[in-house]
C-alpha cells in the first residue's frame, strides 16, 4: 500500500519563518472587508479557509490576534498609514493596502518584533506580481511606523475613528455623540469571559478565579487558552455566555415546570438557562448544523430539550405555550467586541432588512403564546431599529399584546439598562467594573410583552 499523499505544506522550506501566517492573515483580512465573509465561517475548525486550517495552533493563534487588531483598530490603522503617504494608494491598490493594515496592526498593537512584521509585509510584496514593485514603500512606510508610534497612537487617539462611519452615524443618532465614542472605546477592547453557570455561582466564580456578578454571571478576564481547558467544562457545569445575553430568559421569570418555546434557539445559550431553570423547553431553529450544536451542548450539559428543525414563520399551529422566548436573528451589531469583522461585513441597508424578518418572526411567535402567557422578544443589535421599532409596530398591530415593563430591581448591578418604557437596552460600555479587562458587555435589547387573557 502506497503512503498517503501529503498535504502541501502551506510554508515553502525556504520561506522566512512566520510568513506563512501572515500571508493567511492577509488574506483572511481582504475576505473580510472586501468580499464581506465573517471570520466566525473564515476561521471555523470544520468549514473555514483551507489554508488557515492547515496552520498549526500556534500559527492559528497568531492570525487571529493579528486579524482582530487589524479589524479592532482598522480606522486608527488606516489613518496612520495615510500620515505615512505623500498621496492615497490608488483604490485599485486593494491587496497592496491589505499588505500595509497587516504589518502596521502588529507593529501598533502586538507584542511581536516590529523587524518580523514590517520583513513579512515586504517578503509578501515581494511574491506578488501585483506589488513586487512596491517592496521599497511597504518597507519605508512600515518602518516610519514602528519608529513613530507612540507619537502617532496619540495623535489619532479618537475611538471614533475605528468605527466605520454608517455604524457610527447610527449610534450617534441612537444614542448621542459622547455614548456613541464611549461604545466605539468599548469595542476596541478584548470582552472578558462570561460563563452561565447550572448553579453555584459564587463557587464557581472562586474555584475559576473570576468574579460573579449581581446578575447570576461568572466573568473572567479574557482567556488566554482554550475555554475547555477550564474546571467545569468537560462535566458540564457551564457554558460561555455574555452577561447581556444571559438577561432575556430570566426575563420570563419562575419558569420551572412551565412550558417554554425557545425560538430562533441554537446553539442554546438561552435554552439552557431555560432547561436549567426547570422548564419543559420546546427549542426551535431553521439551521440543522446550529441545531446539531445545541444538542451537542446540551449533552455536555445533561441538561435536555425538544428539538424541532423548521422555518418559524409556516410553523403549523399548535398547542400554546406559557412562555416564549424569541431571540431573533439581527446584525450583530451588539457584538462587535467579540467580533469585530461585523463593522465591515453588515451595513444600514441590511438592518432594514432584518427588522423586517424579526417583526415576521415576532408576529409567529405571538401565535404561540396561550391567553395571559409571555412572550420575550431580543436579539444583539446596537440598533433600535432592530429593537425599540419592532415592539413598537408590534404592539399598535396587536392590541391583544401589553408591554409587561422591567423593573430596574430585576437587574441588580445594571439598572442603568433599564429604559423608560421597561424595555432591556444594553451596551458595550455599560456594566464599567474598574479595569477595561473585566468591564463592558453585549450590547443587547430585550422587551416582555404579555398576551392579554
Ligand atoms: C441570534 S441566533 C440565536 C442564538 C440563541 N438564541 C442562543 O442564545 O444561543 C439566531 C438564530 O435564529 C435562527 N433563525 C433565523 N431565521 C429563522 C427562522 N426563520 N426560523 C427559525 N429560526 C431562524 C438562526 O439559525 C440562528 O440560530
Amino acid at each position: 500500500m502506497s503512503a498517503p499523499a501529503r498535504r502541501p505544506a502551506i510554508a515553502t522550506q525556504d520561506e522566512a519563518p512566520g510568513l506563512a501566517s501572515r500571508r493567511v492573515a492577509a488574506r483572511l483580512l481582504a475576505a473580510v472587508v472586501e468580499a464581506r465573509t465573517s471570520l466566525d465561517g473564515l476561521t471555523d475548525a470544520g468549514g473555514g479557509h483551507p489554508e488557515y486550517r492547515r496552520l498549526d495552533a500556534r500559527d492559528r493563534g497568531l492570525v487571529k490576534a493579528i486579524l482582530m487588531a487589524a479589524l479592532r483598530r482598522r480606522g486608527t490603522v488606516e489613518a496612520i498609514l495615510a500620515a505615512c503617504l505623500d498621496r492615497p494608494l490608488p483604490g485599485k491598490a486593494a491587496s497592496l493596502r491589505t499588505l500595509l493594515h497587516i504589518g502596521a496592526a502588529q507593529i501598533l498593537f502586538l507584542d511581536v518584533p516590529d523587524s518580523a512584521a514590517v520583513d513579512t509585509s515586504v517578503e509578501l510584496a515581494r511574491a506578488d506580481p501585483r506589488n513586487a514593485r512596491f517592496t521599497g514603500l511597504v518597507n519605508a512606510i512600515l518602518r516610519r511606523v514602528s519608529r513613530e508610534k507612540e507619537a502617532f497612537l496619540a495623535r489619532f487617539d479618537d475611538p471614533a475613528l475605528d468605527c466605520p462611519p454608517w455604524l457610527f452615524e447610527r449610534l450617534v443618532a441612537a444614542y448621542g455623540e459622547p455614548r456613541a465614542r464611549a461604545i466605539a472605546l468599548a469595542h476596541r477592547r478584548p470582552a472578558p469571559l462570561d460563563l452561565s453557570v447550572k448553579a453555584d455561582a459564587a463557587g464557581w466564580a472562586e474555584r475559576l478565579g473570576g468574579e460573579a456578578l449581581a446578575t447570576g454571571t461568572v466573568r473572567l478576564p479574557p482567556l488566554d487558552r482554550a475555554v475547555t481547558e477550564l474546571a467545569g467544562f468537560a462535566e458540564g457545569a457551564w457554558w460561555v455566555q455574555d452577561a447581556a445575553a444571559a438577561l432575556p430568559a430570566r426575563l420570563l421569570g419562575e419558569v420551572s415546570g412551565s412550558t417554554v418555546a425557545d425560538l430562533c434557539a441554537a446553539p442554546g445559550g438561552k435554552t439552557a438557562q431555560l432547561a436549567a431553570a426547570g422548564a419543559r423547553v420546546s427549542a426551535f431553529d431553521i439551521s440543522k448544523s446550529r441545531m446539531k450544536r445545541l444538542q451537542e451542548n446540551f449533552a455536555r450539559l445533561g441538561l435536555s430539550a425538544e428539538t424541532h428543525i423548521g422555518d418559524l414563520r409556516a410553523l403549523a399551529a399548535r398547542e400554546p405555550f406559557d412562555a416564549v422566548l424569541l431571540d431573533a436573528p439581527c446584525s450583530s451589531t451588539g457584538t462587535i467586541r467579540r467580533h469585530p469583522d461585523v463593522a465591515y461585513t453588515k451595513d444600514a441597508a441590511e438592518i432594514g432588512k432584518l427588522a423586517g424578518v424579526q417583526a415576521a418572526l415576532l408576529a409567529a411567535a405571538a401565535g404561540l403564546v396561550r391567553p395571559g402567557g409571555r412572550l420575550v422578544f431580543s436579539n444583539c443589535s446596537l440598533d433600535p431599529v432592530e429593537g425599540e421599532a419592532v415592539v413598537e409596530a408590534f404592539l399598535a398591530a396587536r392590541p391583544d399584546y401589553a408591554r409587561l415593563p422591567v423593573r430596574p430591581a430585576e437587574l441588580p448591578g445594571l439598572e442603568e439598562a433599564v429604559t423608560s418604557a421597561g424595555e432591556v437596552r444594553t451596551t458595550p460600555d455599560m456594566l464599567d467594573r474598574g479595569t477595561p479587562s473585566r468591564s463592558g458587555l453585549d450590547g443587547f435589547f430585550a422587551a416582555r410583552l404579555a398576551r392579554l387573557g
